[in-house]
């Protein structure tokens, strides 16, 4: 039987840090579970439109299987040009968009896919619009936080700080998802201590590490661990 799996946030303690490619994870784990996913990115920045190159959403279908022949404009709120927080590239490029609007659109996809993967746009303290920043557009997404992080270092502190500030809102994340994409893999000693000091100096968990991934269609099966120990238990 399928377990009842929450909407995901997919938050991130950078820009850069693997946000979109841990959502890709997250398609893929839950299609091959029987569940129909959907991605979603309320606000892209630094994209023409959603098929540009730098597009999110793009990426997303362009190595999903049952996404190929969609058109990933589904999957997108609103594209910005600028390669900004979405508040500066809405207000240089004069069109703002309320979160409020953005919402509706999500809410209009529960009704057919289960669970959504929200991608945020950077971290949790980017401004979203005049009044808003990441952290603040997560009660109302009506998704629970996973944060993806860097392994390697600089990845305690940040991780440790994105997770103060959702604990000083009383927001309780899923857990955290190293991802160590980089051409040199991060030393082991180094991760574990990433782990221990992250799961010491904070009540979340660093669910897995997910390595270099060289075919984003067909992940390794050790991708999926640590989405396995957050998922299986139906969350
Ligand atoms: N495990 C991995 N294996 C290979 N490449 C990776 C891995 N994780 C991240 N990358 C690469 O690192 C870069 C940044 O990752 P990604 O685009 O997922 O970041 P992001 O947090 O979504 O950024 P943004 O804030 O722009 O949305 C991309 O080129 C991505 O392909
Ligand atoms: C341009 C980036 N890729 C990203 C926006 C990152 C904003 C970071 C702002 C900051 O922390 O200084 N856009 C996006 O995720 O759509
Ligand atoms: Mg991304």
């Amino acid at each position: 039987m399928k377990k009842d799996i929450p909407d995901i946030y997919v938050l991130g303690t950078d820009t850069g840090v693997g946000k979109t490619v841990l959502s890709l994870l997250l398609m893929r784990y839950f299609y091959d579970r029987g569940y129909t996913p959907f991605y979603f990115k309320p606000l892209q920045t630094g994209c023409r439109d959603p098929y540009d190159t730098d597009s999110d959403a793009k990426f997303i279908y362009e190595n999903i299987e049952e996404l190929k022949d969609q058109d990933p404009a589904a999957s997108v709120g609103v594209c910005y040009r600028n390669p900004k927080a979405p508040y500066f590239a809405a207000r240089n490029e004069g069109r703002q968009v309320s979160w409020q609007i953005l919402l509706e659109g999500l809410q209009k996809k529960r009704e057919r896919f289960s669970p959504l993967v929200v991608e945020a746009a950077g971290g949790i303290f980017v401004p979203v619009d005049r009044d808003n920043r990441v952290i603040d557009t997560i009660p109302s997404s009506g998704a629970q936080p996973l944060i993806a992080a860097r392994a390697g270092l600089g990845t305690i502190n940040h991780t440790l700080l994105t997770i103060a500030a959702l604990e000083q809102r009383n927001i309780e994340p899923l857990g955290v998802i190293f991802l160590d994409g980089g051409e040199t893999a991060t030393p082991e000693d180094m991760i574990e201590e990433n782990i221990e000091a992250i799961e010491r100096y904070s009540r979340v968990r660093v669910a897995g590490v997910v390595g270099r991934i060289a075919d984003f269609r067909h992940p390794a099966p050790e991708c999926f661990d640590g989405l396995e120990k957050i998922f299986a238990g139906g969350a």
